[in-house]
C-alpha cells in the first residue's frame, strides 16, 4: 500500500486584533510525504502538528487543502473502506473506567462491526501478545498507565488494520513500560504502515524506517536515522573540560550530553561552528539529530 499526502495544510482560527475570528498560524503546511510498509516515527516538539496531521489523516479534522490518497485513491471518497484498513491509538483514548478490559474490547469489535465470535478470538489472541490475558477481567480504572497504553494498542489493531497510527502512545510510561511498548510495536509492524508521533526520540530511534521531523507544522526533512545523522555530520562535538569550562559551554551553546569523569567533564555538542580549539567532531546520533532542529524551542 502507498500512502501520499500531497500539500497539506491546516490554520485552525484565532481571535484576530479585532476580537474577530480570523486564520491564525499555520498548524500544518503544505505537509506532503510518501508512505510504504514499516514504521515511521514523526518527531516534532510540543505544537509542532503532529495531532494535527493525524487526526487530519484518519479523518477526524479536516485540511484546508491538499490531499491524502491512498494508491493512488483520495481517502476522502473511500469513505468506510478507507476507515476499516486504519487503526488508531489517539494521544488522550477515553476509556469507559467501569468497563473490564474484555467488556471494553469487545464493544470497540461490536462499534468496528466486528462479528461477536471472531472478535473475542481476535481480543483473547491480542491480550495474549500484549501480555494482558491476566487483566482481561479488571476494571479500565484499576490499571496502570502501561497497562492501559497497551488496552489502547488492542483496540487499535482490532480488525487487523493495514495503517496503524500512535499519537505519543509512550506518554506517561515508565521506562521499561517504553520499552515493552517499543517492542509490541515492532512486533506488530510486520506487513503494515505505522505512524508513530513522538517528542521523545529513544520511542523510534530503534524500530522507525524513517524519521520524519515536524517542525512548526512543516516537514523540515525525512530519511533513515543514517541519513539523518549524515546530513548534520559536522555539527557535533566532544570536549573534555573541568567545571568552569562545562558550565561555560552550557550557557554557550546547545549541550546534548554532558557526562562527569572524575574531575573533568565529557560536553557533547551540537553547533555549526567548532566549540573549543580541542573539540573533536564525533558521529551524531538521532538525539542530536532533534537538539539540531529544535535549538531554541
Ligand atoms: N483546536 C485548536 N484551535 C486552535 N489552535 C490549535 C488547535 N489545536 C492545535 N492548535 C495549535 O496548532 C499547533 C499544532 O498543534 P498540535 O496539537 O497539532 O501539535 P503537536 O505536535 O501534536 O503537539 P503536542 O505534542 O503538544 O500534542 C499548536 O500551535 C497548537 O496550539
Amino acid at each position: 500500500m502507498k500512502i501520499s499526502l500531497r500539500n497539506v495544510s491546516k490554520q485552525y482560527k484565532g481571535r484576530g486584533a479585532l476580537g474577530k475570528y480570523a486564520k491564525g498560524i499555520y498548524a500544518l503546511k503544505d505537509f506532503t510525504t510518501e508512505l510504504t510498509e514499516g514504521v515511521y516515527g514523526l518527531l516534532g516538539a510540543n505544537g509542532a502538528g503532529k495531532t494535527t496531521l493525524i487526526n487530519i489523516f484518519v479523518g477526524i479534522l479536516g485540511s484546508d487543502s491538499g490531499t491524502v490518497l491512498i494508491d493512488g485513491q483520495d481517502a476522502g471518497t473511500l469513505g468506510k473502506d478507507f476507515l476499516s484498513k486504519i487503526g488508531y491509538m489517539p494521544q488522550y483514548p477515553i476509556f469507559y473506567r467501569d468497563f473490564t478490559v474484555m467488556d471494553f474490547l469487545l464493544y470497540m469489535c461490536a462499534l468496528k462491526g466486528i462479528p461477536d465470535k471472531q472478535g473475542k478470538k481476535r481480543v483473547l489472541e491480542l491480550l495474549g501478545i500484549v501480555n494482558l490475558s491476566d487483566a482481561k477481567e479488571k476494571k479500565i480504572g484499576a490499571l496502570s498507565g502501561g497497562m492501559r497504553q497497551r488496552v489502547g494498542i488492542v483496540q487499535a489493531m482490532l480488525g487487523d488494520p493495514e495503517i496503524l497510527i500512535l499519537d505519543e502512545p509512550t506518554a506517561g510510561l515508565d521506562p521499561s513500560e517504553r520499552i515493552r511498548f517499543r517492542n509490541l510495536i515492532s512486533k506488530f509492524a510486520q506487513g503494515r504502515t505505522i505512524l508513530l508521533a513522538t517528542h521523545i526520540v529513544s520511542d523510534v530511534e530503534c524500530i522507525a524506517k524513517e524519521i520524519m521531523i515536524l517542525k512548526e507544522g512543516s516537514l523540515i526533512t525525512q530519511g533513515t536515522i543514517d541519513t539523518l545523522e549524515q546530513n548534520i555530520y559536522g555539527k557535533v562535538w566532544e570536549v573534555t573540560v573541568n567545571g568552569e569550562d562545562a558550565a561555560r559551554l552550557g550557557n554557550q551553546y546547545y549541550v546534548s550530553n554532558m557526562k562527569q569523569q572524575g574531575e573533568r567533564f565529557l560536553v557533547r555538542i551540537v553547533s555549526d561552528m567548532l566549540p573549543a580549539s580541542d573539540a573533536v567532531k564525533v558521529s551524531p546520533n538521532l538525539e542530536d539529530v532533534f537538539l539540531y532542529y529544535f535549538r531554541g524551542q
